[in-house]
């Protein structure tokens, strides 16, 4: 469990240092990294967690991202509720240990520190309502990345805009960070991530791929039982928290998002959680309860990372 109940939003540097913590109460199954440096120098950090920590082992692997957009508070609190979990629980969960044994799972909890710590340091309460990175006058990173990056009026031009694309793909200091760490896990020409989900807030949603097209199927790129897969997977974990399923475009379109990337370039299976709590700071009594409403969802995708077309009785 965390090392202190959430009640209230952790800080930058608390984020840091609750990692720390787990790192140094679990080195058999955890090791803290350092993907990159923001902008404006602070570390990107991630935590891996899986047994025989040291070695990269041929276990399916996933990434889990968060708070890419700084005033989505509550998504910072669910990353290390799932740290939480699958540290505390390893060792007495049997699902959750079998979990930690035969996945290699990668937490970045706080992607977007400078955005992050502009947003929460502030004289006005509760947050500056700050989503962007702090260069300029701020890059969306979810609309920063390079595939179909601003092909499809699903970000903008203009950089005062919240959706602002940036000058090119992977322009900001922060995309590069997150994606040269995908790239990393390329080991052998082969891409070791199998799931990716990147954790936003604030309307209850299920999202999976393509953010570009409001078609399902893209010949080439998201077949048919690619797609089912990806809708099944997406109902069930619905199912599980009660938020709404859906396809990204079927609400707007975007282009440059990191799950269009993840699954558009690498095939990794890609989702995006929008969470609950009915507003981007809900009261911190709340953070216990909406990040509640997530665990099964995010512990159900971790199973799925071995193989995701399980889902409509298809082998890999
Ligand atoms: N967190 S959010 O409200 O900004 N939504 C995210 C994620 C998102 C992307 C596509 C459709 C719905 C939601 C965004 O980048 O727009
Ligand atoms: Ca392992
Ligand atoms: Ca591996
Ligand atoms: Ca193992
Ligand atoms: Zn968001």
């Amino acid at each position: 469990q965390p090392t202190r109940s959430a009640t209230s939003y952790h800080t930058f540097a608390e984020t840091q240092q609750e990692v720390d913590a787990v790192a140094a109460a679990h080195p058999q199954i955890t090791r803290k990294f350092v993907a990159g440096k923001s902008a404006q120098g602070r570390d990107i950090i991630g935590l891996k967690i899986s047994d025989n920590v040291a070695t990269d082992e041929n276990e399916p692997e996933m990434l889990v991202i968060a708070n890419i957009h700084a005033r989505e508070r509550l998504t910072a609190e669910q990353a290390l509720d799932y740290i939480g979990q699958l540290t505390g629980g390893y060792g007495t969960d049997k699902r959750i240990t079998d979990l930690v044994n035969e996945r290699e799972i990668y937490v970045m909890p706080m992607v977007n520190p400078d955005g992050q710590v502009y947003d929460m340091t502030s004289d006005t309460q509760p947050g500056r309502m700050w989503r962007k990175n702090r260069v300029g006058s701020g890059t969306d990173l979810n609309r920063n990345f390079a595939y179909k990056w601003g092909c499809c009026g699903g970000s903008s031009t203009s950089p005062s805009s919240e959706t602002y694309r940036g000058t090119g793909p992977e322009s900001a200091p922060e995309t590069k960070v997150i994606a040269n760490f995908v790239r990393s896990r390329v080991v052998g020409g082969k891409q070791q991530l199998k799931m990716f989900l990147d954790v936003h807030s604030v309307a209850q949603l299920v999202l999976w791929p393509f953010g570009y097209t409001m078609n399902n199927t893209v010949p080439g790129s998201m077949d048919a039982d690619d797609e089912a897969a990806h809708r099944t997977i997406g109902r069930e974990l619905a199912g599980t928290n009660g938020f709404t399923p859906e396809q990204s475009s079927d609400l707007y379109i975007t282009d440059g998002t990191t799950d269009d990337w993840t699954w558009g370039e690498y095939r990794i299976f890609s989702y995006t959680f929008e969470l609950g709590g009915g507003s981007f700071y809900p009261p911190p009594s709340a953070i216990d309860s909406e990040v509640r409403r997530s665990r099964e969802a995010m512990l159900r995708l971790t199973a799925y990372a071995d193989c995701p077309y399980r889902a409509i009785g298809k082998e890999d």
